[in-house]
C-alpha cells in the first residue's frame, strides 16, 4: 500500500477507535439511567414499556439526525433496537422484584 495511503488510513482509524470509545461509554452511562428507571417501574407496578415516551423520542431523534445529515432510517432502527434491549432488562427487574425474597 502507497505510504500516504496508509497513514491516512491509520489517521482516520485512530478517529474511528475514539469515536467507537465514546459511543460505549455513552452507552453505559445510557443503560446506568435505564436500570434506574426499571427499578423505578417495579418499584411503582409501572409497565416495563412506554409506548407514548418512545414515539416522541424517535420523532424528536429523526429530526436531529436529519439537522445532523444522518440517515433517519438508521437512527429510528438504532434506537428501536436499544429501547428494545432496555425493555428486556426492564421486563427482567420487574420479574425479579416480584420473585420472594426481593
Ligand atoms: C427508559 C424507559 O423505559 C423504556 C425505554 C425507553 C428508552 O430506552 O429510551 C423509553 C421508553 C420505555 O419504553 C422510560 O420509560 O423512560
Amino acid at each position: 500500500m502507497d505510504e500516504a495511503v496508509r497513514a491516512e488510513l491509520t489517521r482516520l482509524r485512530e478517529s474511528i477507535d475514539n469515536i467507537d470509545a465514546a459511543v460505549v461509554h455513552m452507552l453505559a452511562e445510557r443503560f446506568k439511567a435505564t436500570q434506574q428507571v426499571g427499578r423505578l417501574k417495579a418499584e411503582h407496578r409501572l409497565p416495563p414499556a412506554d409506548p407514548e415516551r418512545e414515539r416522541r423520542q424517535i420523532a424528536r431523534l429523526r429530526e436531529l439526525a436529519v439537522s445532523a445529515r444522518l440517515d433517519p432510517v438508521f437512527a429510528e432502527k438504532f434506537l428501536n433496537f436499544i429501547i428494545a434491549e432496555v425493555i428486556r432488562h426492564h421486563e427482567a427487574i420487574a420479574g425479579d422484584s416480584g420473585r420472594p425474597g426481593n
